[in-house]
């Protein structure tokens, strides 16, 4: 066991954003999908933090911060919330506890979806870090999850790296991760 007591595995944050799904009106496929695509491309032993919240901007803003301060997740995905519907926030909950935001994030993933959906531009998400977290949104669709991690797993790794978090070692037949020369 860890000092925290909870096992030696990296804890990731895994947060679903949907008022249906939090209120039982349909299954959650989103986080479940988040968790295959991270049991297929980490070798770095690591446990699933699993949430699921309504769309409400001071719960997930609630979330994130424990996943972060308490739980110290290097990386949290988050999925649903991110589209121009009025209850659709958690690119603001988001950017309200992250300290510096990562554009590039956002704009490759949209880049990767567009090339599946023409309403892929319709996603506000966003990335940034806080502490040593990387947190990275993803679209609601449960099959939004895979086009848009293939985009930006590559450069997640070296990410956390420089903000100081946990090595992240991923299987090469996945995801080659990128971690420039020294
Ligand atoms: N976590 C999820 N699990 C399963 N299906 C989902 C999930 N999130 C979204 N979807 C599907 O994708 C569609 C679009 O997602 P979106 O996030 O826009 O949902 P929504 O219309 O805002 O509703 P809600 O917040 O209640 O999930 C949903 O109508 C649903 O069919
Ligand atoms: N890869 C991919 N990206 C996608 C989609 C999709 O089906 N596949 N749906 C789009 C749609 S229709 C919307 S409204 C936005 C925001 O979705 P969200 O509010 O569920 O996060 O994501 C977009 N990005």
């Amino acid at each position: 066991m860890s000092e925290a007591g909870r096992g030696p595995e990296l804890p990731i944050g895994i947060v679903t954003v949907s008022d249906r799904a939090s209120r039982g009106l349909y299954a959650d496929r989103g986080g479940p999908a988040i968790a295959a695509y991270l049991a297929r491309v980490l070798v770095t032993p690591w446990r699933p933090e699993r949430r699921l919240v309504p769309d409400e901007r001071p719960l997930i803003a609630e979330v994130l911060r424990e996943l972060a301060d308490d739980l110290r997740c290097p990386l949290v995905l988050v999925t649903g919330g991110t589209g121009p519907a009025p209850r659709d926030v958690t690119p603001e909950a988001t950017a309200d506890v992250c300290e510096r935001l990562l554009p590039g994030f956002g704009e490759a993933m949209r880049a990767a979806s567009l090339t599946e959906v023409p309403t892929a531009i319709l996603s506000r998400q966003v990335a940034g870090t806080r502490g040593t977290t990387l947190i990275v949104d993803l679209p609601g669709k449960p099959s939004a999850i895979a086009t848009c991690l293939d985009a930006i797993f590559a450069a997640v790794p070296y990410c956390i790296d420089l903000i100081g978090g946990p090595r992240l070692d991923t299987d090469p037949s996945v995801c080659k991760a990128f971690r420039p020369a020294a």
